[in-house]
């Protein structure tokens, strides 16, 4: 097979994007392709595979593989980057258009022109908070902020916040000191969280400032990631270490990204979205 695709990357995290307008793939074809493209050695090198693809629902659809295959729901980063290519490729005609995802509909706004987008705003929804829809153990209707959450000798504290894929946020003093290598393979794979879950350590720098590391379910340590930074927001909001309704930078490992839990309760998201390469893959493995 060879099968077209562009690298494209949101703050350093990196996806191998598949047009399904051009080069249809089968479902089958889908978990392999994401675990061969993401494979620095024998593949291209990503945090996993994105496809573009038509939708019924929305002007353009995205489905997001991590890079061991598993299926996220949504992805902050990835819709960025879906929205830059949909806008320089024609896909749509409207500088402001829908996104549908496995987490729903989302709506995003280019900044740029048809030549060049050099950053994306997504209304990225609400939040989802309580245990039944992060999902988390314990009782449906509860929230969990600053819950206690022992990890092997670890006493830690939880927020924990679904963006339509969930994630376990601990508040550090230092971020060069978060456990994220030690903890981070743990926490993601914690019976408590019975779909797994993206972790999250965070160092608040002030009110509208934040340093932000991240293990990714289904791709460990990434440069970056965008459902997380929101959801690092939300749950720094929450616990009152800042306000609704101001654009907070969040500094993570890759760059940054301007989050506001606006006042009609959605997230909104600014960042930047850059192309790294359109090339061919071949492969007769899949
Ligand atoms: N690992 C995530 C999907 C990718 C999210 C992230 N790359 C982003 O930018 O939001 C999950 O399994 O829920």
């Amino acid at each position: 097979m060879e099968i077209p695709f562009t690298k494209m990357h949101g703050l350093g995290n990196s996806y191998i994007y598949v047009d399904l307008f051009k080069y249809p793939l089968t479902e089958e074809q889908l978990v392999p392709l994401a675990i061969e493209v993401a494979d620095v050695n024998t593949g291209i090198g990503s945090d996993g595979l994105i496809l573009i693809q038509p939708s019924e629902v929305a002007e353009v659809g995205m489905r997001i593989f991590n890079k061991d295959g598993s299926e996220g729901k949504t992805c902050g980063n990835g819709l960025r980057c879906v929205a830059k290519y949909a806008y320089e490729n024609g896909l749509v005609t409207t500088s402001t258009f829908s996104i549908e995802t496995k987490a729903g509909n989302v709506t995003a706004e280019v900044h740029g022109t048809k030549v060049h987008v050099e950053e994306v705003t997504v209304d990225m929804g609400a939040p989802r908070l309580n245990r039944k829809m992060i999902p988390m153990e314990g009782e449906d209707n509860e929230t969990v902020i600053a819950e206690s959450f022992q990890v092997s000798l670890h006493p830690l504290q939880v927020t924990a916040v679904s963006m339509g894929n969930p994630h376990a946020i601990f508040f550090v003093e230092a971020i060069e000191k978060a456990p994220l290598y030690e903890l981070g393979p743990v926490i993601t794979a914690d019976q408590r969280f019975p779909e797994g879950v993206n972790v999250e350590f965070v160092e608040i720098i002030s009110a509208t400032e934040m340093h932000f590391r991240v293990w990714e379910r289904g791709s460990g340590v990434t440069q970056a990631c965008g459902t997380g930074a929101c959801a690092a927001v939300v749950a720094a909001i929450l616990n009152d270490y800042a306000s609704k309704n101001e654009e907070i930078t969040v500094h993570l490992s890759g760059g940054d990204l301007f989050i506001n839990w606006a006042e009609d309760g959605h997230v909104w998201m600014r960042g930047k979205a850059e192309r790294t390469l359109d090339g061919v893959f071949f492969t007769n493995r899949i």
